[in-house]
Order: structure tokens, then sequence, then C-alpha cells
């Protein structure tokens, strides 16, 4: 049985990456086994930070990576806060701060001109340098308020207007059924079965 590295630091993306892989029989790991790997976001889309980091595990620790770099676009924002979207409020700020933030920039704007939507790019890595990269989108409209306390980052402000409920709302089995990022794995289990 191989193992599988899940590079990152964020225990909410991991869980969810690790229930929707459930069905999948190999050993995962996450950066917190590691401690002593640094990364550094430096790239300029979310397809190059999630490059990065999955080649920068899959070298540190000689095992397949896969990577997760995912972030908000807001229309009214022009798109913003995109790659910074986990730094919105400063480097060290917890998603009550970023939430917070993202209101605030948007306190003016009607609901119906608050479209906004989730990005994931996932990349698998493999210690001989191969690597597979795909992604995943969702489309929602930002809150006038956070409800629900599932789920993490900017679920209880992202509103999925099929549901009729933000992220924070529903079950996490429900969120990997619909989500930016359940998208993106589905179209790489295909490359995970290499392992
Ligand atoms: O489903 C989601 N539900 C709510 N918020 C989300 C979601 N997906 C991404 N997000 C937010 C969290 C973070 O503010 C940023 C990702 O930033 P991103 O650099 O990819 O992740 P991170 O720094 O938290 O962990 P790491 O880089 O170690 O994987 O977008
Ligand atoms: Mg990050």
């Amino acid at each position: 049985m191989g193992t599988l590295v899940i590079a990152t630091k964020n225990k909410g993306k991991y869980l969810e990456l690790k229930k929707m892989l459930g069905d999948i029989s190999f050993t995962l790991l996450s950066l917190e086994a590691f401690p002593h790997i640094e990364i550094r976001e430096t790239g300029a889309s979310f397809d190059e930070n999630a490059l990065i980091k999955a080649r920068v595990t899959a070298k540190e620790t000689g095992l397949p990576a896969l990577a997760d770099d995912s972030g908000l676009e807001v229309d009214a924002l022009k798109g913003e806060p995109g790659i910074f979207t986990a730094r919105y409020a400063g480097e060290h700020a917890t998603d009550e701060d970023n939430i917070k933030k993202l209101l605030e920039r948007l306190k003016n704007v009607p609901f119906d001109k608050r479209q906004a939507r989730f990005m994931c790019s996932l990349a698998l890595a493999f210690p001989d340098g191969k690597i597979f990269l795909e992604h995943g989108i969702l489309e929602g409209f930002i809150t006038l308020k956070p409800c629900g306390i599932e789920g993490f980052g900017y679920d209880p402000v992202f509103f999925v207007p099929d549901l009729g409920r933000t992220l924070s709302e529903i079950s996490v089995d429900e969120k990997n059924r619909i989500s930016h990022r359940a998208k993106a794995l589905e179209k790489m289990k295909k490359h995970l079965y290499m392992l």
C-alpha cells in the first residue's frame, strides 16, 4: 500500500480531502507529519502555488504529494482576494479577521451584486518530477453576515444558490458533493490510481 502526503497545513482542507479519498487504499499524511518543511507561496496564480506546494513536498519527503491552492474571487472587488484569500487581513490573519475584512469591503454592495466563486487548483507531484494539475470552481454569493457553524475559512459567508444555504449550513458530506475542491479531486482521481 502506497503513501500520499496531503501538502497542506489547513485542517479543514485536509479533513475534506481525507474524507473524499476514503475509498482509496493508501496511507494519508498531512504536512503536520513533516514539521521541517516550509513552503512559501510565491506564485502569481492558484496553479503556480499548487505546483510549488506539491513539488516542494514531494521532493522533501520522497513521497507523492497532493497540494490544494484555493481562494475566493469576488466580482464586485474585481476578483479580489484571489491568491491572497488566506492572507487577506494580513500574514497571520484568522478566518474571522478575513471574513470581517471581506464584509467591510462589500458593505455598500447589495446581495444580488455579490457574486463570487471559489477556485481550486490541485497539483499531484511525484518524487521523479511527474506532475498533474486539475481544477474546480464553485459559484455563489457573499452573504451580508456569517451564517452557520460547519466547515472552515469563508464557508459562513459563501451562499450557494442551488442549496439556498451557506457552506457552513450544510454537512461536510454535502459540501464534498458540490465543492470546488470536490470537482478538482474527482478529476484528479484517475491519476491517483497510479499510486
Ligand atoms: O472550501 C472552502 N471553504 C472556505 N474557505 C475556503 C475554501 N477553500 C479555500 N478557502 C479559503 C481558505 C483560505 O483563506 C484560502 C485558501 O488559501 P490556501 O493558501 O490555498 O490554503 P491555506 O493557506 O489555508 O493552507 P495550505 O496553503 O497549507 O494548504 O481560501
Ligand atoms: Mg496557504
